[in-house]
């Protein structure tokens, strides 16, 4: 990868990479655009095959934060960090430590939350070196784990894209397959259960198919079948790019919507599935639920306020149908207007100078 054609392509404005060779930390924090506030997105662990995997991840991820925060109506940028390593065996305490000193140095221009294989223990570590992470335990009158405040929030944003492709927004009787039953996906199933809804699961891990199995009466699939299966709703709840040549034509589904970050591998396939008569809910409208919840300790958490603003997402959801069909485009472009417009009307509204920290005569 050529990081600076990269970079300059899509506007990043900051990559910082971090190596502490005693904790074996090797981490990349992605900051991609901070017009609306502080770059706040999660932290990822995961195994990747090469570095570039690693760097591309964090850059992807980075600049999807600054989109769900602008859509989300949060007045933050868009960053994230990876890992790189199993947060099965390679995590330790040092190592989270060292990177909360590589975020202190960044001085509040990036805040940190969960992701996938991070937990909220490790925020609490973190939290020993730096006050700008989110998501650390409630005991310290914090907002604690995301992924059942996201759940709820795709669970909302999926009840509006039903209402748009069935022209209700009941989900009993749907059948919902559902690929990843993990953090966030646990607790949509239990939701969607609840509505009656039948499911669909399926997960590399045996034992998070065997819970949902038990506690919601799902189906098991094997992962590769879990694309084909004759469904209403597909739940993408894993990871990245599952939207792509080779999935989109065993796709039997009216409607994709689920927690996943990067769903389409690249953006002729959200126009495919769009020509398609697929009504997709945009990853980064509908999985916005712990970003809102996380933000909300910005101003001292409040989970009541909090939840209220994840049931925002139904609206928001709505509001990309309307874009959508108004523009005639299809709905992960009409989601990137509306976060893009957000963006350059702040930018337009800041152009007035405001004295913000120390006045510039203050040295004389
Ligand atoms: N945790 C949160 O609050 C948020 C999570 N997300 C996104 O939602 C997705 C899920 O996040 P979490 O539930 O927190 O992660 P998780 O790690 O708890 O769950 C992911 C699950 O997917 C499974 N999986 C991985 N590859 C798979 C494959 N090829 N086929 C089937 N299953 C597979 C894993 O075994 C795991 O059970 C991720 O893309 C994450 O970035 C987005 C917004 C917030
Ligand atoms: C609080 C986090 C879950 C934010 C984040 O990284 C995300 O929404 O992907």
């Amino acid at each position: 990868m050529e990081l600076f054609s990269y970079m300059e392509n899509y506007d990043y404005e900051q990559v910082v990479v971090c190596q502490d060779k005693l904790s074996g930390l090797k981490a990349i924090i992605a900051i991609h655009d901070t017009t609306l506030g502080p770059a706040l997105g999660g932290t990822r662990m995961w195994m990747y095959e090469t570095e570039a995997d690693a760097f591309e991840d964090a850059l992807r991820l980075a600049k999807g934060m600054t989109y769900k925060n602008a859509a989300a109506g949060l007045n933050l940028g868009g960053g994230k960090t990876v890992i790189i390593g199993d947060p099965r065996k390679d995590k330790n305490e040092e190592m989270f430590r060292a990177f909360g000193r590589y975020i202190q140095g960044l001085n509040g221009r990036y805040i940190t939350a969960e992701d996938v294989g991070t937990t909220v223990q490790d925020m609490d570590t973190i939290y020993e070196e730096t006050d700008y992470v989110t998501g650390i335990s409630p005991a310290f009158g914090s907002s604690g784990n995301p992924s059942p405040v996201t759940a709820y929030g795709v669970y909302v944003g999926m009840k509006a894209a039903a209402k748009e492709a069935f022209g209700t927004d009941d989900l009993a009787g749907k059948t919902i397959a559902v690929q990843g039953v993990g953090n966030v996906a646990y607790n949509l199933c239990k939701h969607l259960h609840e509505e009656g809804a039948s499911l669909i699961v399926t997960d590399i891990n045996k034992d998070s198919v065997q819970r949902a199995v038990a506690d919601f009466n799902a189906k098991a699939v094997d992962v590769n079948d879990i694309y084909s299966v004759d469904c209403d709703i597909f739940a993408p709840c894993a990871l990245g790019a599952i939207i792509n040549d080779h999935t989109i034509p065993q796709l039997k589904a009216k409607v994709i919507a689920g927690a996943a970050n990067n769903q389409l591998k690249e953006e002729r396939h959200g126009s495919l599935i769009h020509e398609m008569g697929i009504v997709y809910a945009p990853d980064y409208v509908i999985n916005a639920g712990g970003v809102i919840n996380v933000a909300d300790e910005l101003n001292g958490y409040n989970s009541e306020r909090a939840l209220k603003k994840v049931e925002g997402i139904y609206q928001n959801i709505e509001k990309v149908f309307d874009i959508s069909k108004r523009d005639q485009i299809p709905t992960f472009k009409a989601a990137d207007r509306m976060a893009e417009e957000r963006i350059e009307r702040m930018r337009r509204s800041r152009r007035q100078f405001l004295q913000n920290g120390q006045h510039i005569l203050s040295r004389r």
